[in-house]
């Protein structure tokens, strides 16, 4: 970064009007924001336009009189550029800020540059911390996804398949009578709460909040203390975007993790990503709670690194995108060859991301053990590791009576949550993928299909492939196996055989260079064995709109 940069930010997808000056020189940032406060109930659209409208032009001015203060020469332009948020967002609050962002750029007479809202909440965490590849959570009003590097772009690894984290927990307490934000109140609520059961809902790393909160405002109506529901609603909802980062970590072989978004400002949901984080030797970083919310400091900074990279945007081609999503951005700013993932070939102990595994290739078997883990509440951690156990050592024996490879279960104890299963293949398929495997592998979770049940976590690291060593056991075969059925269930819907195949899909986006063969062989695949409509339903489940701003 040339080190003189100095920028103007501009932010307005939602709630807050703000704006930001970054100077890269002493690395500062003078944030200056107006957040808008619906009288009742949740955002409402128009008027939060009228609110950019009125505020922008105040929070801009304030930041620029010290821009100027700090120039060398009074004919030098306060800024170098001017960086504004292009979306995901509201249409009609983006439609504002881009109107105003591009009069300052002309009036300055200086550069346009448009940024990814959610690219800034994954890249000021990456800035604060100086780490250098991690994984990214972002868990904002409007969004929750899992975000990783790798060939110029990030890739969604997971996110939500219905609302953003912070919009069901809004709606949870707009339904309890609470004002707008929620999020704060159930933070608050939660300290003198006990512990009730609630849904938890993780398909490999996607997620989903609608049935929790239909649940959780089931569970107030009919008179359980709304302290109790909101102490477990943040247990069980963090505690899934704790295990799918977790995941994510364990696909990419990532061991740094960054936090972005406005719900990160939760200091339980800080806590149980650190204490995961601890528990499995990784580090953990959440910027301090004025770059977590929505704010123009992350434009800012954003703004900086893409200017220096020569990303600047031509007034005409300025137009803004509500549904802008992070993987449509050319990452410029950061080397092409930079990946965020580490590949070990393993053996001994490995740790997934839910058990310690122990692989004796030598003698053909495999131990794994779920762990206790200490982020999680004990009551739902002694549930979700009793009911995984049962399930996987279940499935995983149906799944070959079906004509598909999986381990031979030697042993099953379900109360210390162990298993004991043959050794099979010679390496995980993300090290090992071609258009080949990817078409074998669709084959066999049809065969599942059609059986009636899916895998659940069916991701490059759960299929093992190629002979395994000294020919034991399955060894003389040369066949993709699966492995890790511990998120599988019995179902007879084509929306969960969608998902299925959609979370496998996502992590051939997550861990390959060139992804395209091996999604077009996965629809191959699947066709030779399974049902149109699946594939049908896929493309559905793809096309669904996921960035619906407001709440
Ligand atoms: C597209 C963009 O406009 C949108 N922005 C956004 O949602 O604002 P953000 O500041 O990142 O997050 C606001 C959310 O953050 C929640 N929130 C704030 N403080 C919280 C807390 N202590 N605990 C839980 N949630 C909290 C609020 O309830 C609200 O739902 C987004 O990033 O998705
Ligand atoms: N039967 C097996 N034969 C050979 N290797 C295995 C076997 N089971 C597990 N492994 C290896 O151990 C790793 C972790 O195992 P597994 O996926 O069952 O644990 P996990 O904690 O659920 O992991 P994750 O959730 O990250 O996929 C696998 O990716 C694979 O490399
Ligand atoms: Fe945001």
């Amino acid at each position: 970064m040339s080190s003189h940069t100095r920028v103007l930010g501009i932010e307005g997808t939602a709630w807050a009007a703000s704006a930001a000056v970054y100077d890269a020189a002493t690395d500062e940032v003078v944030i200056e924001s107006d957040a808008y406060q619906p009288d009742s109930g949740g955002i409402h659209p128009r008027e939060a336009a009228e609110h950019m409208h009125d505020a922008i032009p105040r929070v801009v001015e304030t930041v620029l009189e010290r821009a100027r203060e700090r120039r060398d020469a009074a004919d030098e332009p306060p800024v170098d550029c001017v960086a504004f948020s292009r979306g995901p967002g509201l249409g009609p609050c983006l439609r504002i800020v881009g109107t105003a962002a591009r009069a300052l750029a002309q009036s300055l007479d200086v550069p346009l540059v448009g940024v990814n809202h959610m690219v800034a909440h994954l890249e000021i965490g990456r800035h604060t911390s100086g780490f250098s590849s991690p994984v990214c959570l972002n868990a904002s009003g409007a969004n929750a996804h899992l975000l990783a590097y790798r060939n110029g772009r990030y890739r969604v690894l997971g996110e939500t398949m219905d609302t953003g984290v912070g919009n069901a927990i809004d709606k949870f307490t707009r339904h309890v009578g609470w004002s707008h934000p929620g999020g704060p109140k159930v933070e608050a609520a939660a300290e003198d709460g006990e512990y009730v059961d609630l849904p938890y809902v993780v398909k490999g790393m996607d997620f989903s909040f609608s049935g929790i909160m239909s649940a959780a405002k089931q569970a107030s109506d009919d008179g359980i203390p709304v302290e109790d529901v909101c102490y477990s609603l943040q247990e069980n909802v963090f505690a899934m975007l704790a295990e799918v980062s977790e995941r994510a970590l364990s696909l990419t072989g990532s061991d740094e993790l960054v936090l972005g978004g406005g719900v990160g400002q939760n200091a339980r949901l800080r806590e149980m990503l650190a204490e995961m984080c601890d528990q499995r030797g990784a580090e953990f970083h959440a910027p301090e709670p004025r770059f977590l919310r929505d704010n123009a400091g992350m434009i800012a900074v954003l703004g900086a690194k893409m200017y220096d990279a020569g990303d600047t945007l031509a007034i005409e081609a300025s137009r803004v995108d509500p549904d802008f999503r992070p993987d449509q951005v050319p990452v410029t700013w950061r080397p092409q060859d930079e990946s965020d993932l580490a590949l070990g070939r393993e053996e001994g102990s490995v740790r997934g991301a839910e058990a310690i595994v122990d692989l004796e290739p030598e003698a053909g078997t495999v131990t794994k053990r779920r762990e206790s883990k200490a982020y999680r509440h004990p009551e739902l951690d002694e549930r979700l590791r009793r009911e995984r156990t049962r399930i996987e050592a279940r499935l995983t024996s149906l799944a070959r009576r079906e004509g598909v490879p999986t381990p031979v279960l030697s042993d099953v104890d379900g109360r210390e949550a162990r298993l004991e299963v043959e050794y099979v293949g010679r390496e995980d398929l993300r090290t090992a993928l071609s258009p080949e495997r990817v078409r074998e592998v669709a084959g066999h979770l049809a065969r599942l299909h059609l059986a009636g049940f899916v895998h659940g976590d069916p991701t490059t690291r759960n299929v093992r492939v190629g002979r395994a060593d000294g020919g034991r056991g399955r060894g003389g075969t040369d066949r993709a196996s699966l492995i890790d059925f511990g998120l599988g269930y019995h179902t007879d819907h084509v929306e969960d055989y969608a998902m299925d195949l959609h979370v496998f899909d996502q992590s051939l986006v997550g861990t390959a260079d060139d992804p395209e063969p091996l999604r077009a062989a996965l629809r191959e695949g699947y066709r030779e064995v399974g049902e149109a409509r699946v594939l049908e339903r896929l493309e559905d489940v793809e096309g669904r709109g996921r960035y619906v701003g407001g709440s």
